[in-house]
């Protein structure tokens, strides 16, 4: 047998936090501060702007590089963080250390309000209710004169010692800035940041390993909104009078091309991004009508140069080749450690299932019984409905007519985010994968719901969050040692060959521990010997007494791993029995086996 030899690129998983993590931020952080030891009053202000950008451009950068969405408009919720702490202060007379927190909390609730379109709108969708919304926020501010002053504008809070100085208030934007920088990498290396991702590349399996998309967006809608509302009263006091005009379009681009500058899914890059986009207007002051333009050069020369952005150029690590012949060396015996925590035994039971695509009948009055500790095959020509089955238990598609069942109780249909919970796990006919997140990131996305550390916990790095990091991480290398991938757990995983993928996708589901594993074509583009080794893990998982439904195009595979056989033809079962009776059923030697 062979083994998965470990590249020069996959050494050993170190501790993946720790100094090698944040030396890059302190790096940053050592020239910032050196910055105010040599205080120049005119690259002050530049710095002091940059630290206020970041603080926005921080949380902006978990809603657009880890979720994704399209939030073009983010200067809307800087304008309301501004005219809050401005108003609060020169209004109300509320003192100006105590308008940074409301300024936060106007920020989080419009944050979570401009977030809500982004639960059922996509892409450029969602992005035009971003840039609505920040019309509106213009407006308002316009009209609005009793309280934002309209055209003629509100002096911003002044702080009180020792922030009243230049030097005072640089300290204080950057303390903030560097306690940004650290609550966002925290979440992004915690399970809130890898659901955004996945939620973002692979959203179904997302799902099916119990991510739930409305409390995961509106949890990351309300901090973000929170840091813009804090970095807009900062900015109101650096502004020291601020009117709607300083609320510009240019500046909702600044902020989402620093993250694309960046590249996705990272903190270091976005972080270089804002520093490199705030000084570039200095550098090319004679430019500065042009500013709009440039953005724009810029952001296609990085989308055609380096479509990974910064992030993508400091990645050294996953540009080491690997060692292209390497073969997957399953270890079934760990899977008595994996699965060990065994769910009460009750078998799945589909009843008269009926499910149309408009005239296309593709289940048709089927049942089917999955029971614990069996493998199960599903086998039928193309288009017999065998996916279409799989998706009916796991949520993805609710019939027109028939019911479901786990023992006693009826399995809801559709909600497919609830399926993780009832112990179902799947992999996919192509796996869904995160791309861009390593193969051991990829793997704990599967344990998700292990985790019951709040998003605070996570952003503070309490001790509940630390202790369940590591244990997920812990188990996903397990997991990973059971399918014979540990050797490729630290690098990106499109970097895998397709049958690799095959056994990430399998190693994600058995982080659930789960009652029944539902795997979708697992040897699609596997070699023979590959095949056989699924097989052996197959069996090893059933014995660990879990319920498998194995959908398959190789007979020979299904006749020697299952235990019983359902044929599906045109959505009917047409045969079902043991391996030998389906082997030997005529008809089904006729439409499928062949003679
Ligand atoms: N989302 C959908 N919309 C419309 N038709 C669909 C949809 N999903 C499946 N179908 C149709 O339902 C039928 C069953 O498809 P299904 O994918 O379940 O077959 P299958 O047995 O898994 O086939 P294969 O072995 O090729 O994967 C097919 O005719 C297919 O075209």
């Amino acid at each position: 047998m062979g083994s998965t030899t470990l590249p020069a690129a996959a050494a050993p998983v170190a501790a993946s936090g720790g100094l090698r993590r944040w030396l890059p931020f302190l790096l940053v952080l050592a020239l910032a501060l050196a910055m105010a030891a040599a205080w120049d009053g005119y690259w002050g202000v530049i710095a002091t702007r940059a630290a206020i950008y970041w603080v926005l451009v921080a949380g902006l950068n978990l809603v657009v590089g880890y979720a994704g969405q399209l939030a073009i408009g983010y200067v809307s919720l800087l304008a309301l963080g501004a005219y809050t702490a401005s108003a609060l202060v020169e209004k109300a007379g509320l003192p100006a250390l105590l308008a940074l927190p409301c300024a936060a909390a106007m920020g989080a609730a419009c944050g979570a309000i401009i977030g809500l379109p982004a639960l059922r709108l996509r892409t450029f969708y969602f992005a035009m209710t971003t840039l609505g919304f920040a019309t509106i926020v213009t407006q308002v501010a316009l009209a609005w004169v009793p309280v934002t002053g309209g055209g003629m504008g509100l002096p911003g809070p002044e702080l009180p010692a020792p922030f009243d100085t230049p030097q005072g208030f640089y300290l204080l934007c950057l303390g903030l800035a560097a306690l940004s920088t650290w609550m966002t990498v925290n979440v992004g290396a915690s399970r809130w940041g890898r659901s955004l991702v996945a939620m973002r590349d692979a959203e179904v399996a997302a799902e099916s390993a119990g991510i739930g998309k409305p409390r995961l967006f509106v949890t990351v809608f309300l901090f973000s909104g929170a840091l813009a509302g804090v970095a807009g009263a900062l900015f109101a006091t650096l502004q020291s009078y601020i009117t709607p005009d300083a609320f510009t379009f240019d500046l909702s681009v600044l902020f989402f091309i620093a993250i694309l500058v960046g590249g996705r899914g990272s903190v270091l890059g976005p972080l270089l991004g804002t520093v490199i986009l705030t000084l570039l207007p200095e550098f090319a002051a004679p430019l500065v009508a042009w500013s709009t333009f440039l953005y724009a050069v810029l952001l296609l020369v990085i989308v055609l140069a380096v479509p990974g952005g910064i992030a993508a150029l400091l990645d050294f690590k996953n540009r080491k080749p690997l060692e292209i012949d390497r073969s997957v060396a399953v270890r079934p015996e760990l899977l008595r450690e994996v699965l060990a925590r065994h769910r009460e035994a009750a078998p799945l039971a589909l009843r008269d299932i009926h499910l149309s695509f408009g005239g296309v009948r593709a289940i048709d009055g089927l049942d089917l019984e999955l029971r614990p500790g069996e493998v199960h095959g599903l086998i039928g020509p193309n288009g017999s409905g065998k996916t279409t089955t799989l998706n009916v238990i796991c949520g993805f598609y609710v019939p027109q007519q028939g019911e479901a069942r786990l023992g006693g109780s009826p399995l809801p249909m559709g909600q497919p985010q609830l399926r993780a919970g009832l112990g179902l796990a799947r992999t996919f006919q192509t796996p869904r994968i995160v791309g861009e997140s390593s193969v051991l990131e990829n793997v704990m996305v599967g344990g998700t719901i292990s985790g019951a550390a709040s998003f605070l916990e996570a952003a503070l790095s309490l001790p509940r969050s630390r202790a369940e990091e590591r244990a997920l991480r812990n188990r996903a290398l397990l997991c990973l040692r059971a399918v014979g991938l540990e050797g490729l757990a630290e690098v990106r995983a499109d970097r895998l060959q397709h049958s690799e993928l095959r056994f990430l996708e399998i190693a994600r589901a058995l982080m659930l521990n789960p009652a029944f594993l539902l795997l979708d074509e697992p040897a699609a583009g596997l070699t023979g010997e590959e095949m056989w080794r699924l097989g052996e893990l197959v069996r090893q998982v059933a014995a660990a007494g879990v319920g498998v439904l194995l959908v398959e195009h190789h007979a020979e595979l299904i006749f020697a791993v299952c235990d019983r056989v359902t044929v599906l033809n045109l959505g009917k079962e047409l045969a079902a029995g043991t391996p030998a009776e389906v082997r030997s059923h005529k008809e089904v030697v006729s439409a499928y086996l062949g003679g």
